[in-house]
């Protein structure tokens, strides 16, 4: 841990910061200065406690009372007060954005923000000379040295200030540099940063410049919303975009003013591009033909219309071409431009499930049920995921990389987002079914706690690029850190180990599909884990999440005897030792049959058997490499079976019943080792229809085609 722990916040009266001690102002940069220069020396990784939770303040800035630091007391949150302060030093990234404020009295103190998306540089953040408000402030003793911190974890109660709001003490408000007070000055910070692709800071500036503007301004005004428009559309704050990108539009004009005519052209075509990237095509086709009707053959515009309608089929039909997809994907470019497929599903109320989400139509095995981009991912890769994490005193629960990175991600943009917040924060929170957002100071009130304990209910672990075999066995990890993300109405979906649905991933689009039929108004499930083959083991997994598991398949487990439980696990040892020793099939069969005779044929009539998995692939691979080809059929139907897939067959035709099948990888190879086996007897028909299910339970899987024939020749069955 390198810089910070937190107490418990108390609540009695301990007397004000007055009569504590805290190191003078020549003491206090001199240890800024040390920290900062440990921190360049060893680029440390960055681990913080978060503090038992409080509440972000809903209070105006005007509404509260101001306090300087002497009337902080530690540990206690300064309820109904604001505090004014002024940055005095060059802020630096530890686990928080720290540097050292000073109040109206000249009194200096520690700052630490929390929680920042980790994009913004810190000087970005706060510069030296930034006046900011902290609402209801709260003090926390300092751990790494003596004295304390002004500790902020809910992003939103910091209020960023241009020096022009009523009831900042006069002696903070002059002593900002004469040209800060020019909206031009901050007009060209912001160009510059925009040049720098520094897009918050841009942002930050613009916003400046605008507080700053006078009534006369009214043109550098409609410049400055333009330019914001772009800035927040490339931080990915759409909302924020829309809404500048429709205030820079000049509203009295003369019809031959052609200069105006094309800066209301890229107004227009800046709030399309946002409504665009919102997934809102119908405003956002408005808005380009309106640019249109200014800027004839702005090839932009013509772009965007094209593009529109690409994202409105898929919307309407899951019209996707995913085998493109996953051919342009890649680390770098992970994020993809395309529409939602929600048409097929609705939340619902799921009884004892809380919400569910169900289908509105009939779906066939294999079908796209639906396909959604993540509201916000973290990849493995990305420059930002590695540093950080997060010890929550509550629950004891650690964050780690690319987890601290998606709340400190959400929070910033969610702030400053409503509609995004409104979205995340009507998820599963662990104990209620989400919580209406307020907006206060034009920001929405976030709370970071409650970010958190969404995060850990509904977000989902994914790959980098998009799912391949081993993506979805879990082994790819390159850091031990896995990407994270949150998509919307993919959380409304509950558990069952034996679900019929499963998902699929390319870059943040995740899909999902029908691993059986499922009939209109049916819930859909999906598993969050593998289920173990030791039915504790999943149980114990899933009480993580505060649930047990009620499938059938969980149902029938839970009859098995513990003397049942028992033998399983030491057919499974003996198998473990006999891999290790030789691989006979008289051994290995003998094995199957053992453990098979632990399964009640009353209880797992036509359920997956998870426990004869594994020695049912090793005997495909076993009459595969003996050129066995009659009993590589039998091993490969018999282990299909196991799965819970129900076959009928003749010499030329097969019926596969999923009802109750297992979404497993075993079921790709077992259905090629079937395909092989029957080829090499020279059943070329019946050899086909196995290959067309293989390559329908690898799409189930993988998301597409890919992959599969590399599969195909590690089994050797091409
Ligand atoms: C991602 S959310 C799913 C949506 C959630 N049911 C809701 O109302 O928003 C995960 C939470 O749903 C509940 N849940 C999911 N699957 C369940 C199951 N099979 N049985 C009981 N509760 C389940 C658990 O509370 C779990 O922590």
């Amino acid at each position: 841990m390198d810089d910070d722990q937190s107490l418990p916040i108390r609540t009695k009266d301990e007397g004000t910061s007055k009569n504590i001690s805290r190191p003078n102002r020549t003491q206090l940069l001199f240890e800024f200065d040390m920290q900062r220069e440990a921190q360049n020396r060893e680029n440390p990784k960055l681990a913080h406690f978060l503090p038992f939770p409080y509440p972000p303040t809903k209070h105006p800035l005007q509404s509260l009372d101001p306090i300087n630091i002497a009337g902080l007391k530690p540990d206690i949150i300064s309820n109904g007060c604001v505090i004014y302060l002024k940055t005095v030093e060059t802020a630096l990234r530890a686990a928080a954005i720290q540097t050292i404020v000073e109040d109206d009295e000249g009194i200096v103190e520690r700052l630490a923000i929390y929680n920042v998306d980790l994009s913004i540089d810190a000087n970005e953040f706060l510069p030296e000379n930034t006046l900011i408000a902290i609402k209801e402030p709260l003090l926390t003793p300092f751990p790494a040295g003596s004295g304390y911190t002004i500790r902020v974890d809910h992003p939103c109660d910091l209020v960023l200030l241009s020096g022009s709001e009523k009831g900042i003490p006069q002696s903070l408000a002059i002593s900002q540099p004469e040209e800060t007070k020019l909206a031009l000055y901050w007009k060209e910070v912001g160009n510059t940063a925009y040049g720098a692709r520094k897009f918050f800071k841009a942002a930050s500036a613009y916003s400046r410049a605008l507080k700053l503007c006078t009534e006369n301004d009214t043109n550098l005004k409609y410049d400055l919303f333009r330019n914001r428009a772009i800035a927040n559309i490339y931080f990915g704050r759409f909302r924020q975009g829309l809404e500048d990108g429709k205030a820079a539009v000049i509203q009295a004009f003369e019809d031959t003013d052609e200069a105006t005519k094309e800066l209301n052209a890229k107004a227009y075509r800046r709030a399309g591009l946002a409504a665009y990237s919102l997934g809102d095509y119908d405003q956002a086709e408005i808005l380009c033909k309106n640019s249109l009707e200014l800027s004839h053959d702005s090839k932009e515009a013509l772009q965007m219309i094209e593009n529109i309608e690409k994202r409105r089929k898929e919307q309407a039909t899951g019209d996707y071409d995913f085998e493109q997809m996953s051919r342009l994907c890649n680390v770098k470019r992970n994020r993809l431009d395309h529409a939602n497929y929600l048409a097929n599903v609705e939340v619902r109320p799921a009884g004892n499930h809380g919400r569910g989400l169900f289908t509105t139509r009939a779906i066939s095995a294999g079908e796209l049920i639906l396909c959604e981009k993540a509201l916000c991912v973290i990849f493995e890769t990305d420059p930002i995921s590695q540093k950080h994490s997060i010890l929550h005193t509550q629950t004891q629960r650690k964050t780690l990389g690319p987890q601290s990175a998606l709340l400190y991600s959400i929070c910033s943009k969610a702030a400053l987002d409503v509609d995004m917040a409104a979205k995340f924060f009507n998820l599963y929170d662990g104990e209620t079914n989400g919580s209406p957002v307020g907006v206060v100071d034009g920001v929405a009130v976030v709370d970071t706690f409650k970010a958190l304990s969404i995060l850990f209910h509904n977000a989902i672990g994914c790959p980098t690029v998009a799912s391949t075999m081993k993506e979805v066995q879990g082994q790819s990890m390159r850091t031990g850190f896995p990407s994270t993300g949150i998509w919307e109405t993919i959380s409304y979906i509950n558990h069952a180990c034996n679900a019929n649905a499963t998902r699929s991933f390319i870059g943040d689009i995740m899909m999902v599909r029908a691993v059986r039929d499922i009939k209109e108004d049916q819930e859909i499930y999906m598993p969050y884990v593998g289920p173990n083959s030791d039915n504790t083991i999943t149980q114990g997994v899933l009480q993580n999440w505060g649930f047990k598991c009620d499938c059938e398949l969980c149902d029938a487990e839970k009859r098995t005897t513990a003397l049942q439980r028992k033998q399983r696990n030491d057919v499974h040892d003996r198998l473990k030792a006999l891999l290790s020793n030789e691989r006979t099939h008289p051994r290995v069969e003998q094995l199957y049959k053992r453990q098979k005779a632990t399964y009640d044929d009353k209880i797992f009539k036509n359920l997956p058997r998870l426990g004869l998995l594994s020695i049912g692939w090793l005997l495909c691979h076993i009459h595969h490499e003996a050129g066995a080809w009659t009993k590589l059929v039998a091993a490969a139907v018999t282990l299909l079976q196991d799965l819970g897939y129900s076959i009928k067959m003749d010499d030329r035709i097969i019926e596969v019943d999923r009802q109750h099948c297992l979404v497993s990888y075993y079921a790709p190879d077992a259905a090629r080792y079937a395909a092989y086996g029957y080829k090499k007897q020279g059943k070329a028909k019946i050899a086909s229809q196995f290959h067309d299910l293989a390559k329908s339970f690898w799409v189930v899987l993988y998301g597409t085609a890919r992959g599969m024939d590399e599969r195909a020749k590690e089994l050797r069955v091409l």
